[in-house]
């Protein structure tokens, strides 16, 4: 299986998280990156390319132009505001007052782009965020030119940046980016399967009224779990989207083999759909031993779910989500690709 990767997804080297009402070290580093890529080349998986730069454009097909720019320009306009820190959200346009005007002062646009407090902007976070993207359209692209599987080790995340909105450590959807790729290549329909232990709000935002393209998640039960504020199994569409968002939202301790269960009924439901494509939102922290998370699994469970995802007989993309227990991430992620190529 070839996996992609960008040297410059390391840009991002935010020094501050608020985790617990202190300010951390990012859970999100670029040693996770580091450490994959180490277990890749020692498990010979497959050939690691670089891709190329796709530009601006699949971005602005998913995400709206205004919140691109801002991105881009936010840390520059952060420091020449004189603040002292890392760029980090205050205030809100919080459910008692106007949620659909933007301010002109950064503290106040961070706050209308933000849909959540940990992640920070730095130096270099935009400039990662496009290396990631282009991870994920040079990974879709081998597979849809091919049909072989692919890898696309991106970082930052995505799959909680909604077409306006970043936090939950991710800027651009890149999951999303790839399903537009394939979808304006021809594809008529593509599932996009989110296994990481948090709901993948954004990319469910991103294509709730749209049935070409099937989104489908197990996660953790937001009544208890970020994002707290979508991933009810009561979602599950709008308009023509109707039917084309699927939520499994589990309680935090769930074992394992009710996980497995809960992915054979997603499965189901992505076989019903037919798509010519799969992507998969590839977070492992599903792992039991992530600082973050609360779900069961042990690194061998994640060869089971690679297994079970080849069943699909679908060209599959693979791209790289959460997962934070950084000794751990190597073998869990290199676990799944294994066992979908079926090896012992
Ligand atoms: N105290 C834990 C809060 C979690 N905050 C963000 C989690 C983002 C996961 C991305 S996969
Ligand atoms: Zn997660």
């Amino acid at each position: 299986m070839l996996t992609f990767h960008s040297d410059k997804t390391s840009l991002r080297q935010a020094n501050t998280e608020l985790h617990d009402g202190v300010l951390v070290t990012p859970f999100e580093s670029p040693e996770r990156v580091a450490l994959i890529l180490a277990h890749l080349k020692r498990s010979q998986l497959g050939e690691i390319r670089a891709p190329h730069a796709y530009g601006l454009a699949p971005v602005l097909a998913i995400h709206d132009k205004g919140y691109v720019d801002f991105l881009e320009s936010c840390w520059q306009r952060w420091q020449a505001a004189g603040h002292a820190g890392e760029a980090m959200v205050n205030i809100w346009p919080a459910r008692t007052m106007c949620g659909d005007r933007i301010p002109e002062a950064i503290s106040g646009q961070l706050g209308y782009y933000a849909l959540a407090a940990e992640t920070s902007i730095t130096q270099g976070t935009f400039d990662a965020a496009m290396a990631s993207k282009d991870v994920a359209l040079a990974a879709v692209s081998h597979t849809l030119s091919s049909g072989k599987p692919s890898f696309g080790l991106c970082r930052p995340p995505g799959h909680h940046a909604a077409s306006d909105q970043f936090g939950g450590y991710c800027f651009f959807n890149n999951a999303a980016i790839a399903a537009q790729h394939a979808r304006d290549a021809g594809k008529t329909r593509v599932a996009i399967l989110d296994v990481d232990f948090h709901h993948g709000n954004g990319t469910q935002q991103i294509f709730y009224d749209r049935e070409d393209v099937l989104f489908v998640s197990i996660h953790g039960d937001p009544a208890v779990t970020f994002p707290y504020y979508a991933g009810y199994a009561d979602e599950i569409g709008s308009g023509a989207g109707e039917g084309f968002t699927v939520n499994y939202p589990l309680p935090p301790g769930t074992d394992v083999t009710t996980w497995l269960a809960t992915l054979d009924q997603a499965m189901a439901r992505i076989q019903a759909f037919d798509p010519e494509l799969l992507v998969v939102s590839l977070g492992v922290d599903i792992f039991e031993g992530d600082p973050i998370s609360a779900f069961t699994f042990k690194s061998e469970d994640f060869v089971t779910l690679g297994e079970r995802l080849a069943q699909l007989k679908q060209p599959t993309t693979f791209l790289m989500e959460g997962g934070y227990a950084v000794e751990d991430i190597g073998v869990n992620v290199v676990n799944v690709l294994r066992g979908f190529n079926g090896e012992k």
